[in-house]
């Protein structure tokens, strides 16, 4: 059997990272709403989260930023004259608007798509689904960059299938991998795709929050799954708690994490706690293997406490020895109960034997954890071989990337910034050196131009 891989690909930080409090329902985007940022950090703190991952011994990849401010969504809505005149506009008639199509939120790639290995599929390719993102305005004008972005990173049909999103419309509400995971024995093999879903759109007699919005719907998992030619009895689908989403709990990925044979989870994650388990196993199938549900009980960290320290927006690796590792971020630390907790964990009889901490304070603060800036795709051998080079960590991408970061980010950016020609000027000069490094090709719009 040929050996197979999880890559994780993450979103590089782009130029005009910015608090502007655009996410209702995450907790982090509204509290932080009118704090300055500070872009150069940002990058380079996910920069060093990348390098560490790659130098012990994980695929790494890098997925571009996006083009912001986007100036074809302003035109498109009106705005018109030269791009600075339409900046200027936008600045002065709408600073909300020029500040949603400014954000870097393309950053959290787990929002990018949803992706299904070659051994779930039955083509036998890895196939993407970019998610349309429809409930948050700055995010519904990723999709198409993203498309490009991941077409230009797997560009090879043999091995990588591309879909185009799903209908644009709530009732397909789709935030991508955040809402998914997979289990399975070895990366190389048919696992168990596990979708979560906020609300049902079309069965309004189901529950849904009251006060924050489900994004995503139980509809467009389902699309997504049939899409991707997936073995419905290797399928399950699970409701997340509304009650949870109402507590800050905007994706899944806020309050579990799964990898390999362990779900590790808060015990009002669910709905249904008991037939998510039950559906697991059911399609799980192999009673030689254990599997192990890893249940957080609220009496020793509470949603609050998740939603706080972003405890469950964790990377859970595996190593060859089958021991794996928790990468977290560091508000996990600065929470006495929740390191505790952790601390307890790492000596149970689980997998999750270890624990790395990151500094992500500058995506942390938009609701961002390490879960959140990375895109997993599992690979085989021929798979990995044809996935563009150029976007793979290394020591000499890390070095090109840093030094790039220093020529062109700024370390201090306020909403009031967004509305400066120079910075729409910089970011493009960036994007254009960027497609170079990382040999995308024109994927860009003002590239195309
Ligand atoms: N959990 C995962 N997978 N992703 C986190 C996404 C955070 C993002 N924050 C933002 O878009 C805030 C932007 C601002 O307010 O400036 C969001 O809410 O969609």
């Amino acid at each position: 059997m040929s050996y197979a891989t999880e890559a994780n690909f993450d979103g590089l930080v782009g130029p005009t990272h910015n608090y502007s409090g655009l996410s209702f329902g995450n907790v982090a985007s509204q509290q932080n709403s009118t704090h300055p940022s500070n872009p150069k950090a940002a990058a380079k703190q996910g920069l060093v989260k990348m390098k560490a991952l790659a130098d012990m011994g994980f695929v790494q990849g890098v997925l571009a930023p996006h083009e912001r401010p986007h100036i074809p969504t302003l035109r498109s809505l009106g705005f018109i004259g030269s791009d600075a005149q339409v900046l200027a506009q936008a600045a002065q008639q709408a600073p909300k608007l020029l500040a949603a199509v400014s954000s870097a939120s393309c950053m959290w790639t787990a929002n990018a798509a949803t992706v299904s290995p070659s051994a779930d599929s039955k083509d036998g390719r890895v196939h993407f689904t970019p998610a349309n993102l429809v409930n948050k305005f700055h995010r519904s004008i990723e999709h198409e960059t993203t498309s490009a972005v991941l077409k230009a990173t797997f560009n090879n049909p043999q091995y990588f299938a591309h879909h185009p999103t799903l209908p644009s419309v709530d009732h397909f509400g789709d935030e991508g991998a955040a809402n998914h995971t997979r289990f399975c024995k070895d990366y190389g093999q048919q696992g168990v795709e596990f979708f979560v879903y906020g609300m049902s759109a079309f069965n309004t007699a189901m529950p849904r929050p009251q006060h924050y919005p489900a994004r995503h719907t139980l509809e467009a998992s389902q699309a997504v799954a049939r899409n991707h030619g997936l073995d419905p009895e290797k399928t399950v689908f699970a409701q997340q708690h509304p009650d949870v989403i109402d507590a800050g709990v905007f994706h899944n990925d806020v309050i579990a994490v799964g990898n390999g044979n362990v779900h590790f989870y808060h015990e009002r994650a669910f709905l249904k706690r008991e037939q998510m388990k039950a559906d697991i196993l059911r399609a799980w199938g192999d009673e030689h293997t254990p599997f192990y549900f890893v249940e957080v009980p609220e009496v020793a960290v509470s949603v609050e406490d998740c939603v706080q320290s972003y405890l469950f927006n964790s990377q859970l690796l595996s190593h060859k020895n089958g021991e794996m590792t928790l990468v977290v971020p560091g508000e996990v630390e600065n929470n006495a109960r929740v390191w505790a907790y952790l601390n307890d964990l790492v000596n149970q009889t689980t997998p999750i034997k270890h624990v790395k901490v990151f500094d992500l304070k500058q995506s942390m603060s938009n609701g961002g954890g390490p879960a959140c800036l990375r895109l997993r795709v599992a690979l085989n051998e021929q798979e990995l071989a044809a996935v563009n080079p150029a976007t793979l960590m290394n020591d000499q991408l890390f070095e090109t990337l840093n030094t790039w970061i220093d020529k062109h980010y700024r370390d201090r950016l306020i909403e009031a910034d967004l509305a400066d020609p120079n910075l729409l000027t910089e970011s493009r000069q960036a994007l254009d050196e960027l497609t170079q490094i990382l040999q995308l090709g024109s994927v860009y719009d003002f590239q195309k131009a």
